[in-house]
């Protein structure tokens, strides 16, 4: 089986081309091809499908085997592969994901032609409890700065989805984050009917936010593209932030931009490709 893997600011999945033929068990495959020490390794595995409704489709699965409805810095990456392998000769597409279909514009570099990243937009931003969705108090529609008690006490969240569902922790120092402690106790937490991504974020300015997250499925990561894009969104709509944000992560940096005409949030950020391989897989079609 053939694979490529890509990154987007240290956000690396093994990207798989089902566009000709189905791929086995894509849970058990991303299981057994994301361990880093003893496969080839990455945060994930996303395939690049056939799609009725749209240029191309994709699917995200995480390190754990979970699927995920989107996939900001996969996306870019998606799009990139399909322009490089000859998918498409389009470099503005539609991309079906199990959260909807989204437009990507690829960015290419002036001198050599290579795609280097794109532009992505993310949709409209999902705030409302009931559709990220979050169990909330009944009278709670949204959950702004909202005061959250945990086994490991009080925790302070934004909740949004673009997607996939996020919460937004504001820290004072990313580096002093409880990533790994407080991360996959909220990820778990019951609150969260499909689980969450968790985000720590510390404004730095009204146009600048440093981020760590822990992923759902996946763990921390180097950068979440719909985390960077939950970030923002809760910062500009705490006042913490103007509409055009830089979100830095781990891995580098992602432009975010909430437009107030439409109400959708576009992402801009890089996309790699790192090698091409192949892989026999362990397990059995019927395994
Ligand atoms: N890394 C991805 C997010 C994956 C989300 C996945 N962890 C989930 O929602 O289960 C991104 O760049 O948006």
């Amino acid at each position: 089986m053939r694979f490529t893997k890509m990154h987007g600011i240290g956000n690396d999945y093994i990207y798989i081309d089902c566009t000709e033929a189905e791929t086995p068990s894509p849970q058990k495959l991303a299981i057994e091809m994301s361990p880093r020490h003893t496969s080839v390794g990455a945060d994930g595995v996303i395939l690049v499908c056939r799609s009725e409704k749209a240029d191309l489709g994709m699917r995200i699965f995480n390190s754990d085997g979970s699927e995920a409805l989107m996939c900001g810095n996969g996306i870019r990456c998606v799009a990139k592969f399909a322009y490089d392998h000859q998918l498409t000769a389009k470099t503005n597409l539609s991309i079906e994901t199990l959260a909807g279909i989204k437009t990507v514009s690829l960015i290419k570099d002036e001198a050599s032609g290579e795609v280097t990243g794109a532009t992505v937009d993310m949709g409209e931003p999902v705030l409302e409890c009931a559709d990220i969705p979050v169990y909330s108090p009944v009278n709670v529609k949204r959950m702004i700065e909202y005061p959250v008690q945990t086994e490991q006490g009080e925790v302070v969240v934004t909740a949004v989805s673009v997607g996939n569902p996020h919460a937004v922790i504001w820290v004072d120092s990313i580096e002093q984050a409880p990533v790994h402690t407080l991360g996959p106790k909220l990820e778990h937490n019951p609150m969260w009917p499909n689980r969450a991504n968790i985000e720590f974020a510390h404004v730095l300015s009204p146009s600048k936010i440093e981020m760590r997250v822990w992923e759902r499925g996946s763990g921390e990561t180097m950068a979440c593209g719909t985390g960077a894009c939950a970030c923002a969104i809760a910062a500009i709509a705490t006042g913490h932030c103007e509409r055009k944000v830089d979100v830095i992560l781990p891995g580098g940096t992602l432009n975010i931009y909430w437009n107030p005409d439409n109400n959708h949030v576009y992402m801009t950020g890089p996309a790699v490709t790192v090698f091409d391989g192949t892989y026999t897989p362990h397990f059995t079609k019927t395994d």
